[in-house]
Order: structure tokens, then sequence, then C-alpha cells
């Protein structure tokens, strides 16, 4: 399959690197030139769960991908949440009549700035498990395990969804078709406003954030305001499902010595966060549904406060 990878950090590169390796033409797309130039130079470099890696893989800034002569059967989209229109803007000559559009990027409600872009039939929304952590311009560190939840949006178009999690699997990147994958978005959007939020206010991993003997009650008032939410709209989760998944990434064996992506963003490289795409949406929303959210009204409040204490924002 020829896959563009719209968004090549973190996420996109491992993507980029484990379908590349099951021999799909893969061309990853970002707009961090020194990260661009050094994949061309160097290959894209992994320390892959211990073994280091290279892969030789195409790489373009997003300003000049325009001009590339690629038919693409499907775009991965990868950017960070505040990426994803100027992405969509340089990749939109590109899509032709029938490329499929995936997006994998952590929050809610992406399809309405996709639908923009893209038409309705070739939009699938996706949610994964998947870690990953940039350790420079072209250089990745992968380890632990993941999965992948994804549906097409049309009706009609679950052949091609289907197609799409095989190729996904030719490169073990355990993906499987959901039948109400807005209800796995909002899953997903739960063990991200939980942990994600947490670990960079108080400054720690997974593992250290579920050995916290205050962890259990603040997430669970975290996830009560999302499953409000969620239920507003008729998306239903169950709480019990929700708490496992959750605990379940505290394990040192599964993704619990991860650092998630938002303490990367500010801690790391003093960058803006995903929080208004994950729990500021709950805020958001509760407002307009008159459904209170004080758990994730302060944890938003928290991390744009320590964005601008950083400088970031
Ligand atoms: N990392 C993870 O483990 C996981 C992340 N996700 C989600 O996947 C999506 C993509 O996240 P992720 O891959 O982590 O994103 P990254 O932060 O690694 O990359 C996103 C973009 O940020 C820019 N960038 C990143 N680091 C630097 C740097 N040091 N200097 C300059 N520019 C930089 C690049 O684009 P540009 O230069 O154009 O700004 C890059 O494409 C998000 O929605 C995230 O929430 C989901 C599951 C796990
Ligand atoms: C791996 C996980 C689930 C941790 O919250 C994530 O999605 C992230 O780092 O953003």
């Amino acid at each position: 399959m020829k896959v563009i990878i719209a968004g090549a950090g973190a996420m996109g590169s491992r993507f980029g690197l484990m379908l590349h390796h099951a021999n799909h033409e893969v061309v990853l797309v970002d707009g961090w030139q020194e990260h661009i130039d050094t994949i061309n130079n160097n290959g894209l470099q992994a320390n892959f769960n211990g073994e280091k890696i290279v892969e030789n893989i195409p790489a373009y800034n997003q300003s000049e991908i325009a001009k590339v002569d690629f038919s693409a059967d499907l775009v991965i989209l990868f950017t960070k949440a505040m990426q994803l229109d100027s992405m969509l803007q340089s990749i939109n000559s590109l899509l032709h009549e029938d490329t499929k559009v995936l997006c994998l990027l952590n929050g809610i409600g992406h399809e309405d700035m996709i639908k923009k872009y893209v038409p309705y039939q070739n939009i699938f929304l996706g949610n994964t498990m998947w870690t990953s952590g940039l350790q420079g311009p072209g250089k990745v560190k992968l380890f632990g395990d993941g999965s992948i939840d994804l549906q097409n949006l049309a009706q009609g178009q679950e052949q091609a969804a289907n197609t799409i999690v095989e190729a996904l699997n030719q490169a073990d990147l355990n993906a499987k078709y959901s039948s109400n994958i807005l209800s796995s978005i909002y899953k997903k959007a739960c063990v991200n406003g939980s942990v994600n939020g947490l670990c960079t206010i108080l400054e720690c991993n997974i593992a250290s954030l579920g050995a916290s003997s205050y962890a259990n009650t603040i997430i669970s008032q975290i996830v009560d305001e999302f499953i409000a939410i969620a239920s507003a709209q008729n998306i239903f989760l169950d709480k019990d499902e929700v708490l496992t998944q959750i605990k379940s990434s505290f394990d040192p064996e599964t993704i619990g010595l991860h650092y998630p992506s938002m303490y990367q963003d500010l801690i790391d490289n003093k960058r803006l966060t995903e929080i208004d795409y994950i729990n500021g949406v709950i805020v958001r929303k509760g407002k307009q549904y008159q459904i209170s959210t004080p758990y994730c009204n302060f944890l938003t409040e928290l991390i744009h406060s320590k964005e601008e204490i950083l400088g970031v924002r």
C-alpha cells in the first residue's frame, strides 16, 4: 500500500518505520526541517525494543509535499491537534478521490476539521495505545506493545476499513475494526484525560502516577466527567472497563515507563500541549450541556498555567 504519514513526529515515525519495514511504500511528511534532513541523510534511526535499526524512508517538509508525485492509497494523520489544519492544507492536492484518510491523533472531535478537506466517505477514525518518543531529529525510541481501533465514518466503507486494518497488521501494529469508534475514542480520551495532564503536572511517568495513593480517587472523578459528557451525546462507556484500561497503563511491563506525549511536549520540549482537545473539550461541552466538570476544568487551567510559567504560552 502507498502510505503518507502526515505528521512524522514520534508516533508518525513509529508507524512509518513499522509500515516501511513490512514493505509498504511510505512517505513521511513533517514541518520540522532538521528532522526531515536527518532522515533523508542518515535514515530514520530507532531504538526498537533495545535493538538499533535504521529504515531509509523518503521524508518531505510539508511546505514542499504538494510538488511531490505520490499517489497515496492511505494517509495517516499523526500531527499534534493544533497542527492538523495546516497539515491538511499542505497535503490537500495529493488527495485523490480514492485516498483514504485515517486520523489517529489523541483527542476528541478531529473529524470536524478533516471534513473540510476530505470527502466524508474517505474519512476513517481511530485511536492507538502504541507509544513513542523522539530522542532528537531523525531518532525515535520505541518500546512496549500497543493496539489500534479504527472505523469508517461513512456507512458502506466497512470493507475499506478492513483493508486498512489488514495493511496495519502486516506491520504487526495490532489493529482491529471497531463497531463503535466514537465510544472507543472517548475511552482512549479518558486515558489521556487522566494520565497525560496529571503526569505533566506531577512530572512523573505513568507507573509513578499509578503508584500514588491519590491517583485512583482523582482519576475516578475525571472519568465520571468524561462519561457524563459522552452520555449526553448518546455515546456510552462502561466505567469499570475504562478504569481497567487506565490501570493497565500503570504497569511497567506495558506502558508504565512511558512519559505521556503531553509531558514530552511541555516538560521535555517546552511546546504547547493538546489539553484543549482532551480535558478542555469536556469543559466546553459541559457548558453546552450544563454538566459540571470541575476536575477537567481545574486540570486544564493547571496545564495552561504551567504553559505560561514555562514561557510556552
Ligand atoms: N507520543 C506518544 O506516545 C503518543 C502520541 N499520541 C498522539 O499522536 C499525535 C502525534 O503525537 P507525537 O507523535 O507524540 O508528536 P510529536 O510531538 O513527536 O510530533 C508532532 C510534531 O511536532 C513537531 N516537533 C516535535 N518535536 C519537535 C522538536 N523537538 N523540535 C521541533 N519540532 C518538533 C514536529 O512538527 P512541526 O515542526 O511541524 O511542529 C512534529 O511533527 C498526538 O495527537 C498525540 O497526542 C497518541 C498515542 C501515543
Ligand atoms: C500512551 C498514552 C496512552 C499515554 O497517555 C498516550 O496516548 C500519550 O502518550 O499521549
